[in-house]
């Protein structure tokens, strides 16, 4: 018997890759937990309305028990009423040879919209992952709409960076990926991303061998940072399931918390921690209490950290900067 009073969970794009691998997870309890029942809100344009009806004929098919009840719709107000997580997906992809920051013009006005969505029909609790690219900067879109929603409810999705730099870590120093821990990817979900290892322990101890600077520079940083294309190239699309696997990730730990001392990568708004530029929607280690994420304090950050850090700081100032010169915060 469910235990727990229902979340409404509202999924955008949801005729679209990302969210027919996301939508099931959701539902079957992997991210609220398996009291708790789900009521789905689907967001899609109107033309992709019919797809996502098919989606929700799909998910009635599966009979899942968490499931409370599935709405449609093509109006961002009615999606967002009394909302309180939100996977904002729907956006355009880029594809070969394209940089998400490609996509801004292109997808800015829908996070806007939808902020000012949020902003006047969500929960006081909100909770929203931006998946839609380019994340970070579409999550500050998002938020600037949103002033009545304290900045930490906006958080981009930078968890599919830290699962892959964990997975290829894990590679390397053949270990399992469950006794890695104190990875962060800071910057923005870009090729200009850093992956951090300075940090990092197996089995609470640091890691010493196995990660020279050579191999971290010329390898792991262009392989974790330029997975995306990777993926792209391969695949001929872009990622999807790992992608949903991802936010799943966010959204399940923000609810209920990192374990013990461990961190994760959140995107949040920046409150100038660790040098970065107030108000940019950055990656940052982050442990989850009570609920919210609370930013790790206190790391040491060396030169060469710095100047990676602030390399891609400067990515999402310029991002920021160009938002406001498409009128996308007006
Ligand atoms: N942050 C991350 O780690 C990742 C982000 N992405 C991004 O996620 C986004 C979605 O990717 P896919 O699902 O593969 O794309 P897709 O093209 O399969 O689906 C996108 C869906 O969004 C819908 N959509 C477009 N405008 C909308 C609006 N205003 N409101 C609601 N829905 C709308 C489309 O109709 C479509 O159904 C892309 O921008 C992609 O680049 C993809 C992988 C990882
Ligand atoms: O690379 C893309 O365009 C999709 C994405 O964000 C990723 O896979 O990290």
């Amino acid at each position: 018997m469910n235990s727990s009073a229902p979340v409404t969970v509202t999924v955008t794009g949801a005729a679209g890759k990302i969210a027919y691998s996301l939508l099931f997870r959701v539902a079957s309890g992997l991210v609220f937990g398996p009291d708790t029942p789900v009521r789905l809100r689907l967001l899609d344009v109107p033309t992709a309305v019919a797809a996502a009806e098919g989606v929700a004929m799909e998910i009635e098919d599966c009979a899942l028990p968490l499931v409370d009840s599935i709405e449609i719709t093509d109006e961002a107000d009615v999606a967002f009423d009394g909302t309180n997580a939100a996977f904002l997906v729907g956006a355009m992809p880029r594809g070969k040879g394209m940089e998400r920051s490609d996509l801004l013009s292109a997808n800015g006005a829908i996070f806007r919209d939808q902020g000012r969505s949020i902003n006047a029909g969500a929960a006081d609790d909100i909770r929203v992952v931006v998946v839609g690219n380019p994340a970070n900067t579409n999550a500050y879109i998002a938020h600037k709409h949103a002033p009545d929603v304290p900045a930490g409810r906006f958080t981009a999705l930078m968890r599919l960076d830290h699962n892959r730099a964990l997975s290829q870590l894990a590679a390397r120093l053949v270990a399992p990926v469950a006794e890695l821990d104190g990875v962060v990817v800071w910057g923005n979900h870009s090729a200009t991303q850093f992956p951090d290892v300075s940090y990092l322990t197996r089995a609470g101890e640091p890691v010493t061998a196995g990660l020279e600077r050579d191999w971290l520079v010329d390898t792991f940083i262009p392989r974790v940072a330029n997975r995306g294309s990777e993926i792209i190239a391969v695949r001929g699309s872009s990622s999807a399931a790992s992608a949903a696997g991802a936010a799943v990730d966010q959204m399940h730990d923000w609810v209920h918390g990192t374990p013990g001392q461990s961190w994760t990568t959140v995107a949040l708004p920046s409150e100038g921690h660790y040098g970065t530029v107030p108000g940019v929607v950055t990656g940052l280690p982050c442990r989850s209490r009570g609920g919210e994420w609370e930013v790790v304090e206190g790391l040491a950050i060396d030169d060469f950290q710095r100047a990676r850090i602030d390399a891609s700081v400067a990515e999402l100032v310029s991002e920021r900067d160009a938002v406001h010169a498409l009128n996308l915060t007006d």
